[in-house]
């Protein structure tokens, strides 16, 4: 992975070279909390020992009986689900399994999903770590429902990765299905490189190895210095500036194949960072389709965002057929790469040259080892975003308020939340 922070150093806010280097130091500190934390594979550092802890061969004999499957349908929410969905999706060529992802409890679209699949030639994939989530259960159960229908043995088709104990877990142990754990001490949003998210990837074929072979070679680079340690200069640069008042993170993937990367950016950054009144709140955008959208308010909103421009240093390309249309000439000949890495080029100058602080981030290619660096490297960068703000990383309590809340209101048992669900105040315009 390949960090340019050079378009920090000025703009507003911006970040100086020198700041960079008195923060350098509070780094170099940092990185002994994390190293100490990692070798005790404390809960949540433990996600940065996964190149080294994840067992692929486990995953690939687990996931052996489906390597028949036509389609594969994720059933998980949050990190249970993004980490599969971003492998999946920027992996995934024609000649895999067709990848579908239940991480909402839309009746309309999962009854879509659950009437076109080729049911008996489905793998389900549920995951849950705590084997409790409602939207994860429900799903699951509606999906059980639509293959017994269709005279589908569900027990043949179900996959499981789960905690140790919980509704899951039972399940799998009561009618025999394969089943993988969760890692200890790995938070959801930072399970991609674990059988969370690996095992959807192996079903399709992936190549494990090489992810974890990326991941790895990006843990090597993590060093005392933010100036040696890509990661490092990302979680530091964008902490700077959060302090100096960018508090959105505007992630702007230039791949197709990385729009889903950016959601479980999203989730990764939000959920780890938004503690104590802080954090960077992160919009998920696209290059170079929100050129022609977003861009307008990044360059002339509120001084309060930074851009995160990510992209493969190589690509597959398509030619731009030869055209006299009236103005278009200069396009003919070229390529759809030329042109989405000119636009890439363009907009981060534009950002620059509005005074709006923006981070380079490229791969050498959106393959297996390029997905390793790039998750493994966000992954880094927010554990060091984290120890530089002194927040609680790996928890998540605010999510906890909503879900007694709806759990109160479906019955599921006495919550004050779900009472105040009724005190909600009310101003109707119709
Ligand atoms: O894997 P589980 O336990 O179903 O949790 C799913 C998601 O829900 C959360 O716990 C938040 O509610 C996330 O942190 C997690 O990724």
């Amino acid at each position: 992975m390949h960090v340019d922070i050079g378009n920090v150093l000025d703009g507003t806010p911006s970040v100086s070279r020198d700041s960079l280097e008195r923060l350098d130091e509070t780094v170099a500190a940092a990185h002994e909390r994390i190293e100490s934390g990692r070798a005790d594979a404390e809960h949540g550092y433990a996600a940065l020992n996964l190149p080294e802890t994840a067992d692929a061969d486990g995953i690939r004999a687990a996931v052996e009986p489906f390597g028949d499957a036509e389609a594969i349908v994720t059933v998980g929410i949050g990190g249970s689900a993004l980490g599969a969905a971003t492998l999946t999706e920027a992996l995934a060529d024609e000649d895999d399994p067709d990848a579908y992802y239940l991480d909402n409890v839309d009746p309309e679209h999962v009854s879509t999903l659950a009437e076109s699949l080729p049911l008996s030639e489905t793998v389900v994939n549920v995951v849950s770590r705590s084997g409790t989530t409602a939207e994860t259960l429900s799903n699951f159960l509606v999906v059980r429902d639509a293959m017994e229908a269709a005279g589908v043995d569900w027990t043949d088709r179900t996959f499981v990765t789960t905690g140790e104990e919980g509704n899951l877990r039972n399940l799998a142990e009561k009618h025999d299905l394969p089943a993988l754990d969760v890692p200890e001490g790995v938070p959801g949003r930072f399970s991609v490189l674990s059988t969370v998210g690996l095992a959807a990837a192996a079903i399709q074929g992936h190549d494990l190895d090489a992810l974890l072979t990326g991941a790895a070679e990006e843990a090597d680079r993590l060093s005392g210095s933010l100036f040696d340690s890509p990661a490092y200069a990302y979680g530091a640069t964008t902490y700077a500036l959060a302090q100096r008042g960018a508090l959105t993170n505007a992630m702007m993937p230039y791949a197709e194949s990385l729009e889903y990367f950016a959601e479980w950016f999203a989730q990764l950054w939000a959920e780890s960072l938004g503690k104590d009144g802080l954090g960077q709140t992160p919009a998920r955008a696209l290059g170079a389709t929100d050129q022609h959208s977003q861009l307008q308010l990044y360059r002339a909103g509120p001084r309060d965002k930074l851009v995160t421009l990510v992209r493969p240093r190589e690509r597959e390309d398509r030619e731009i057929p030869e055209t006299d249309l009236q103005g278009l000439s200069y396009l003919g000949g070229s390529s759809l790469g030329e042109l989405l890495d000119a636009e890439f080029e363009a907009t981060e100058a534009s950002l620059a040259a509005a005074g709006v602080p923006n981070v380079r981030i490229e791969i050498d290619r959106v393959d297996e080892r390029g997905l390793g660096e790039l998750l493994y490297g966000m992954e880094a960068a927010c554990v060091l975003y984290g120890e530089l703000a002194n927040v609680s990383t790996f928890t998540q309590p605010a999510v906890e308020w909503g879900k007694r809340a709806a759990r109160g209101l479906l019955g599921g048992g006495d919550f004050e939340e779900a009472d105040a669900v009724a005190e909600k105040t009310t101003l109707v315009v119709e």
